[in-house]
């Protein structure tokens, strides 16, 4: 495993893989501190590609004023060991000057997707995502890049852009890991004291309950299904809800129609943002309801 700091070096080791015919490329974005979700992305990316790429990059550009940039946690030689057990053969870990000469002139920005949800209460964050998602396509030049649903509006998002700007790459979407308790996979889980992480399987339960209640027909509309998210979540006194939101996906549309079973074509999306004390948590549900109501 090769690990490189900058960009020269990145395109150097690259080089080197695609002349020994070690194609196809696959990529996975990090911002480290990995756990197994990052690793479901890395062994995706080890099936379907002959060389596998990793970046490793909290980016400034991608957290507003008062976020946890500076005490976003990291842990460098650890995640190197796990990148070494899961096989990736070239870590990328710039620093900012090296992925940010100063003065930044030129950004990446999608005008589409990115007002609603985790857009309204990060108001730039998806500026930012797509601005270092071009820059590091660029710099690697992946067949694949391998994004968690677990930021299923950061893969709507990407694939848009990868899409209107015609970029030669496949977004490829990867299922929630979540603990053995349903609380999903989060590098900002170690925040979270054990009386919150305690309180914030209410997110995973939230959802299943909403899920159930579709499925048993106790809930037919948007309305119905965000009342229940919210009063499970409620049910823990902890959590403040900063979004519940059913839309379609992956055009993150609202869902107007009163029977969500029978009316609606195509994938929705249930989407959770909740804090608990500093701690922001984001969870989802991305399902078909027409196959649902066949099972019914
Ligand atoms: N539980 C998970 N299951 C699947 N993919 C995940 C999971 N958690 C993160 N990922 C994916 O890993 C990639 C890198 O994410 P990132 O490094 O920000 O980790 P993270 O755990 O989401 O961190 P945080 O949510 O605290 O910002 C993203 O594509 C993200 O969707
Ligand atoms: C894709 C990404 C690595 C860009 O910084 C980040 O948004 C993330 O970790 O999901
Ligand atoms: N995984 C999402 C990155 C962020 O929260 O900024």
């Amino acid at each position: 495993m090769r690990v490189v700091r900058s960009v020269e070096h990145l395109r150097e080791a690259l080089e080197y893989m695609r002349r020994g015919g070690h194609t196809p490329i696959g990529f996975v974005p990090t911002m480290g501190f990995l756990h197994e979700g990052h690793a479901s992305l890395l062994r995706r990316a080890g099936e379907m590609s002959n060389t596998v790429v990793m970046s490793i990059f909290v980016n400034p550009l991608q957290f507003g004023p008062g976020e946890d940039f500076e005490s976003y946690p990291r842990d460098e030689r650890r995640d190197l060991e796990l990148a070494e057990r899961e096989g990736v053969d070239i870590v990328f870990i710039p620093t900012v000057e090296e992925m940010y000469p100063q003065p930044i002139r030129s950004k990446v920005s999608v005008a589409s997707l990115t007002t609603q949800l985790c857009g309204a209460s990060r108001p730039g964050h998806f500026d930012g995502v797509t601005t270092v998602v071009s820059k590091l396509f660029n710099m690697v030049q992946p067949d694949y890049a391998f994004f968690g649903l677990k930021d299923a509006q950061q893969v709507a998002v990407l694939r848009r852009m990868v899409s209107d700007l015609n970029m030669n790459v496949e977004i490829v979407p990867c299922p929630i890991v979540r603990e053995g308790d349903g609380l999903a996979l989060s590098s900002r889980n170690v925040y979270l004291s054990e009386e919150e992480r305690t309180q914030a399987l209410v997110l995973s339960r939230s959802l299943r309950t909403a899920r159930e209640a579709l499925e048993e027909g106790k809930a037919r509309t948007a309305a119905d299904i965000r009342e229940l998210l919210v009063s499970v979540i409620s049910s823990s006194p902890l959590a403040v809800i900063e979004y519940a939101e059913i839309l379609t996906f992956p055009d993150l549309e609202v869902l107007e129609t009163d029977d969500l079973l029978t009316n609606v074509d195509g994938e929705i999306i249930m989407a959770l943002a909740v804090k608990f004390g500093r701690t922001r948590l984001i969870d989802n549900n991305v399902f078909t309801p027409k196959e649902v109501a066949t099972l019914v």
